[in-house]
């Protein structure tokens, strides 16, 4: 695994937006444009926060969530408005955002035409994810209705996904997707997600599903 201690959660912040930010502008050097995905979730927001003041030429950047909750804007529970919230803001307000949550009882109801969005943006230049102790990423749940078929290496790009820990139906890009990303980061806080991340390690990946990434990703931990 490649991790990296950090002392503390500040300093990974910041540590972690820097490094996002250096590898969209070289990857803008050699395309008109990149992608950016990123988490919902409680862990992310100060990465947001200071990703939309550096400068990079958010024009070309296209912005998308690695899942989202089937909620409207309006829900506390929606992962887009926390991404409006924190990241599309400021020098960041220019980027494009794919969404992910269409308007409509199912995510099955919109599937055709999100999935025609996401294909349109792939592969993703940088992933920053993040992982919950029930060692998840993404809406990959252990237990997950979906989850098998999502994990397979020719998976869609995008699946809906429901599963008891998940809340809400979810909406959810597959593990290859993940996988091929240029550039993939997980961020992880605290003793029990460290346990939880090296426990992964030692499970198959429908036990663990965060697992797919780990040989591909560069892994940032602080206390
Ligand atoms: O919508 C979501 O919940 C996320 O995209 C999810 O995969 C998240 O990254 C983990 O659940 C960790 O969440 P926390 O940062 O809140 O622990």
């Amino acid at each position: 695994m490649n991790l990296v201690d950090y002392p503390d959660r500040e300093l990974m912040m910041i540590a972690l937006a820097d490094q996002i930010a250096s590898q969209l502008r070289r990857a803008l050097e050699r395309a008109e444009r990149v992608t950016l995905c990123v988490p919902g979730g409680t862990t992310p927001a100060p990465v947001f926060e200071l990703l939309s003041e550096l400068e990079l030429d958010w024009g070309r950047v296209n912005v998308l969530l690695n899942d989202e909750r089937w909620v409207d804007e309006t829900s506390p529970r929606s992962n887009t408005a926390l991404l409006r919230r924190h990241l599309l803001k400021g020098r960041a307000a220019a980027a494009t955002l794919v969404p992910l949550y269409l308007p409509a009882p199912r995510p099955e109801d919109r599937m055709a035409e999100i999935s025609e969005a996401v294909q349109e943006v792939l592969p993703l230049t940088v992933v920053l994810l993040g992982m919950g102790e029930d060692m998840h990423t993404a809406s990959l749940f252990p237990g997950a209705d979906r989850l098998e078929e999502a994990l397979a290496n020719d998976a869609p790009p995008v699946l809906a996904m429901r599963a008891a820990a998940a809340g809400e139906p979810r909406i959810t890009l597959s593990a290859p997707v993940l996988r091929e990303a240029m550039h993939c980061h997980l961020l992880i806080t605290g003793a029990q997600k460290r346990t939880a991340l090296e426990r992964a390690g030692t499970l198959p990946e429908i036990e663990a599903p965060v697992r797919t990434v780990l040989s591909h990703a560069t892994i940032h931990w602080a206390p």
